[in-house]
């Protein structure tokens, strides 16, 4: 079953179409001017537009090119109906970015078939744009905590940062590294780490805002970007962390332990030309947490 777009100015039209196609067992939508198709098309979502060539006011090639200016239906098939198939007509659709052209008077099952034929090829284009996006999530996130890798992280933050440059907003950045990981791995186990990890992630979600960056930027190791906060609002969010964290009981297989955090937070005072400049000064701050007795968090500029 797929979602089949009608737009036809005859009433007539739309309902042999309508009921033939429902027939099929697809759901069914109609408009009768160009402008209606546009305003309903977003809503609807189709899989496959039919869309006749000759109507009042806005034609079917203007329709046409509207549609394939939003971004979400310019790769929707479109199948231009029309009276008018004239070999410049055709041509002049297909350059358009139609995917195929129905001369009318139509036999029904062709025309159900060029249907079926459109909607194998959105079904296709779905898919691959779903395997795209998981590809991207897969390329960009640390499989064992859901944080963004590294990678992204500089990728993001690099971004944040020229606008943080560029309108001399606030940009700060938090390092943090849980406290002798290693006595977990080896007195519990691996898996116990991961547990530990895993939960580091989840109280670092919980404490930051939405436009926030958080990453594992490697073993036990994870940073947040906060555009917009000064190195006060950061120690703020990096002090809750911290404590949240030193509060927390991880258990697994019947043991349970409890572990912490050191943190280092600094800001963008304007004078830094890259963004690693202040990872960097965040991870000699998180180094001085460490030489301080750990579980805690030093910021500075
Ligand atoms: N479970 C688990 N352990 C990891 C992972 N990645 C790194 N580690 C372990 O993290 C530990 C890091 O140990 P160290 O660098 O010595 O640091 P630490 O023991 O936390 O000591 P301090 O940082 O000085 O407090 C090592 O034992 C690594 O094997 C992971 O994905 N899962």
């Amino acid at each position: 079953m797929a979602k089949i777009f009608i737009v036809d100015d005859v009433e007539d039209n739309i309902k042999l179409l309508w009921y033939n196609l429902e027939d099929d067992g697809h759901e069914v939508m109609s408009a009768s001017s160009g402008q209606e198709c546009l305003d309903k098309v977003l809503a609807f979502n189709p899989d496959v537009i039919l869309l006749d060539m000759m109507m009042p006011g806005m034609s079917g090639s203007e329709t046409l090119a509207q549609l394939k200016k939003i971004e979400t239906i310019e790769n929707t098939p479109v199948i231009m109906v029309s009276a008018n198939d004239g070999d410049d007509s055709v041509i002049e659709t297909l350059d358009l970015g139609a995917h195929d052209f129905i001369s009318k008077p139509f036999i029904y099952p062709v025309l159900e078939a060029r249907v079926r034929s459109a909607v194998r090829l959105k079904q296709s284009q779905d898919e691959l744009a779903a395997a795209n996006q998981t590809l991207a999530t897969i390329a960009s996130t640390d499989s064992l905590t859901e944080c963004f890798n590294r990678r992204h992280f500089f990728e993001l933050c690099n971004v944040e940062f020229s606008k943080a440059k560029r309108h001399l907003r606030p940009l700060s950045v938090i390092m943090l590294d849980a406290d002798k990981f290693k006595a977990i791995n080896d007195n519990y186990g691996h898996a116990m780490g991961d547990e530990a990890l895993k939960v580091i992630a989840e109280v670092c979600k919980a404490c930051i805002r939405e436009s926030d960056i958080l990453a594992r930027l490697g073993g036990e190791e994870f940073a947040i970007c906060c555009p917009e906060s000064t190195c006060d609002g950061a120690t703020r969010i990096a002090e809750r962390i911290r404590l949240a964290v030193e509060k927390r009981t991880i258990s697994l297989n019947g043991k349970s332990t409890q572990f912490t955090l050191s943190l280092g937070v600094t800001e963008f005072t304007g004078a830094e030309t890259q963004f690693d400049q202040l990872v960097n000064r965040a991870d000699r701050l998180l180094y001085q947490a460490k030489e301080q007795g750990r579980n805690c968090v030093i910021s500075g500029i």
